[in-house]
């Protein structure tokens, strides 16, 4: 009954997390300070955490991929030493374990923070480190939690190649996959074929932000050419299922009616078919894509559709800064505002612990030890 679960009982469930951007969840309260002790000038001069916090809000919040992404200067800009990433690393660890995720996967783009003068392999030890001391303080205070890495490559440079190496090299240090992110029109995946083979000459694992500003072709090109174990994102698979003479995309609301009144009223094309045939892990974050205007509302947002058409559909945030979310709000939000209820909840977050770039046997123990019993207790509770 999705009327006893409130946030209360939500923000007490465990949480899996496949999508979380380590320079998109920095503490408000850390750029501030970050900033003031390296001289890094922001955008707001008026000293206050909740000013900031309202400013990368309400910057992001543009309806366009590019200008949210504008934002991120002033995270990265503050992630530039070893000391100031192992306190990002370490905090983001905190902050996830405090929001009830038992296993999250924090992503971030290791050429990004070269500025002062740190070397890639320095970059990935510092936050690796950062993420090993979290975790021992998480275990510490009760609230055990799992994290690993993935490195990300920006889509408009020319690092990826070296990324992908790197990525293998720390396999067994943490770092659990790669990821290609950036401004996705006019920057294909496929301008990264070298990084993905190598990957594949590997047998390592990766995700490519595909189907979020940018839709079919887009996603056809990170499954089909580049072979990607999953998609960030994914949302636009919606323009190849069809509703009456439209798509979902052009009334994903309806389309959310029809997928529990009528699920044969949606059409699938071939990607679409695929995608779902084939269980591709679809990374969705529905605040981000209000924010950059992938999707037109929560009660809207086309993941309550493929979730009713059973796509291997996981929960994430995105950008906790930007996005001003967490794993309990993105759930709250689709309880209250899109009819989700606890099996709901339940279902992403298993398809995310399978999903989820980590040894199969330590997801099972995850998905057997922790995630169920954790949902058969909270289920008990709903019953009169
Ligand atoms: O939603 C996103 N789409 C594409 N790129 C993104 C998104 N969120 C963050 N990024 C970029 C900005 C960050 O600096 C970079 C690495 O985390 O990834
Ligand atoms: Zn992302």
């Amino acid at each position: 009954m999705s009327a006893s679960l409130t946030r209360e009982v939500i923000h007490g469930l465990p949480k899996v997390l496949l999508h979380d951007h380590l320079d998109g969840g920095v503490r408000p309260a850390t750029v501030l300070e970050l900033a003031a002790e390296i001289g890094h000038e922001l955008p707001v001069t008026d000293g206050t955490v909740e000013g900031l916090a309202e400013w990368f809000r309400a910057s992001a919040d543009s309806g366009s991929l590019v200008r949210y992404l504008e934002t991120f200067e002033h995270t990265v800009a503050v992630m530039q030493t070893r000391e100031h990433l192992f306190r990002v690393a370490k905090e983001c660890v905190l902050d996830l374990a405090a929001d009830g995720v038992v296993y999250a996967e924090s992503r971030y783009a290791p050429e990004q923070h070269l500025e002062r003068g740190l070397t890639l392999e320095e970059v990935v030890e510092a936050v690796n480190a950062g993420l090993r001391a979290g975790e021992a303080e998480a275990a510490a205070a009760g609230r055990p939690v799992v994290v690993r890495s993935l490195l990300t490559a920006m889509r408009h440079a020319a690092r990826s190649l070296e990324i992908a190496e790197l990525a293998v090299r720390y396999r067994d240090e943490g770092v659990a996959g790669f990821d290609i992110a950036g401004a996705e029109a006019g920057f294909p995946p496929s301008r990264h074929l070298a990084a993905f083979e190598h990957l594949k000459a590997h047998n390592a694992h990766f995700t490519i932000h595909a189907g979020e500003a940018f839709g079919l072709p887009s996603i056809w090109e990170a499954l089909q050419v580049c072979g990607a174990d999953r998609l960030g994102h994914g949302v636009r698979v919606v323009d190849d299922i069809a509703l009456g003479e439209g798509t979902v995309t052009d009334d994903p609301e309806a389309a959310n009616r029809a997928a529990v009144e009528d699920p044969s009223s949606l059409r699938l094309g071939r990607l679409a078919a695929y995608v779902r045939d084939t269980r591709v892990p679809l990374e969705m974050c529905p605040h981000s894509n209000v924010q950059t205007g992938a999707a037109p509302s929560i009660a809207a947002h086309p993941i309550t559709a493929l979730a009713r058409l059973r796509y291997r559909v996981t929960l994430n945030t995105d950008n906790r800064l930007m996005s001003d979310t967490s794993m309990t709000k993105e759930m709250t939000a689709l309880v209250e505002q899109a009819g989700w209820g606890l099996d709901d909840l339940r279902w992403v977050t298993t398809n995310a612990m399978k999903s989820a770039f980590l040894p199969f046997d330590e997801r099972l123990e995850l998905i057997e030890g922790t995630i169920k019993p954790a949902y058969a207790r909270a289920a008990e509770g709903f019953h009169p």
